[in-house]
């Protein structure tokens, strides 16, 4: 396939062989400020990775920088073999707000924009869509416009909007953050659901620890900032779809929790909060 990859080759011999990401001694700082520092993370073709760790510590900052918004000023990204330089139809990102849709298009044609900027033949544009829009659930939305669908549809069209570029990998910044818990729970049953038909590389930032484990293969968890890095990383070996009541996921939700909320802590008191007296 040709495109336009905004990314460059490297000049030397990328450490990835496949579709996968590699992260390389990264350090991404703003001004004087140091938000991460010395992120060392591979992630294998088709793996899908859930980033937690205390709020500020730099997750999406990692996320930006891997969709090519930020660059490290430290450190090198590889993505898919390529050294990432900047945004690339390779990489799709979906955000937590859904706001991110075209307005003035209906959601097939929202789903059908990327392809359409690709020049991908009108007939097959049709298939594409058909096929994502199935895929989330919204093939009877598919002429409506944005603002006549609810926030859990419209992250829904944003999915597959991004999944219709087929990209390499999918990056989601807390993407059900601002929904309702019901409609959050159905999503992540529908998100396991197109993972497991799709396998695409994924790197998914979330707060939330039982998220984490019913969509990872593996959690990855940061220390708290500044200076992050990578302090901790949990194999998810429980079948899918996880059931949140299985004695192996409560087993994971607790030592998360408790490697989790030692940052937490570091980080509170980094701000000059006492975490017990916080805790009361
Ligand atoms: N554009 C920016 N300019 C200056 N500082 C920034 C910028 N973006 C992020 N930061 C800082 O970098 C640190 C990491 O921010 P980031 O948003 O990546 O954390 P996070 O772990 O995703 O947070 P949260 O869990 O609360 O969403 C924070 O201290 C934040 O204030």
């Amino acid at each position: 396939m040709t495109s336009n990859f905004d990314v460059a080759m490297s000049g030397d011999s990328p450490p990835v062989r496949d579709s996968g990401i590699v992260l390389e001694d990264v350090g991404i700082g703003f001004g004087a400020f140091q938000a991460v520092s010395g992120i060392d993370l591979e992630i294998a073709e088709g793996e899908f990775i859930c980033l937690l760790g205390p709020s500020g510590c730099g997750k999406s900052t990692v996320l930006m920088a891997l969709a090519g918004f930020v660059a490290p000023n430290h450190g090198r990204i590889w993505l898919g073999g390529r050294e990432v330089a900047s945004p690339s139809p390779d990489c799709g990102v979906v955000f937590q707000n859904s706001d991110a849709l075209f307005d003035w298009l209906t959601v097939r044609q929202n789903v059908a924009f990327g392809p359409r900027m690709r020049s991908v033949a009108q007939a097959r544009q049709r298939e594409i869509v058909d096929e994502y829009l199935g895929l989330v659930g919204l093939r009877h939305a598919a002429g409506r416009y944005p603002s006549q669908l609810s926030g859990g549809m419209r992250q829904r069209v944003q999915i597959a909007r991004v999944l219709a570029n087929e990209p390499r990998v999918v990056l989601m910044d807390e993407p059900f953050g601002a929904l309702d818990a019901q409609t959050r729970e159905v999503m992540q049953q529908e998100l396991d659901r197109i993972w497991r038909a799709h396998r695409s590389t994924v790197l998914f930032v979330t707060h939330d620890i039982d998220e984490a484990i019913l969509l990872a293969d593996r959690v990855v968890v940061m220390t708290a900032g500044p200076s992050a890095r990578v302090k901790s990383s949990y194999e998810v070996d429980l079948p899918r779809p996880r059931q949140e009541s299985s004695a192996g996921f409560a087993e994971l939700r607790s030592r998360l929790r408790a490697d989790i909320s030692e940052e937490v802590r570091i980080s509170l008191r980094a701000q000059g909060i006492d975490p017990e007296r916080a805790a009361a």
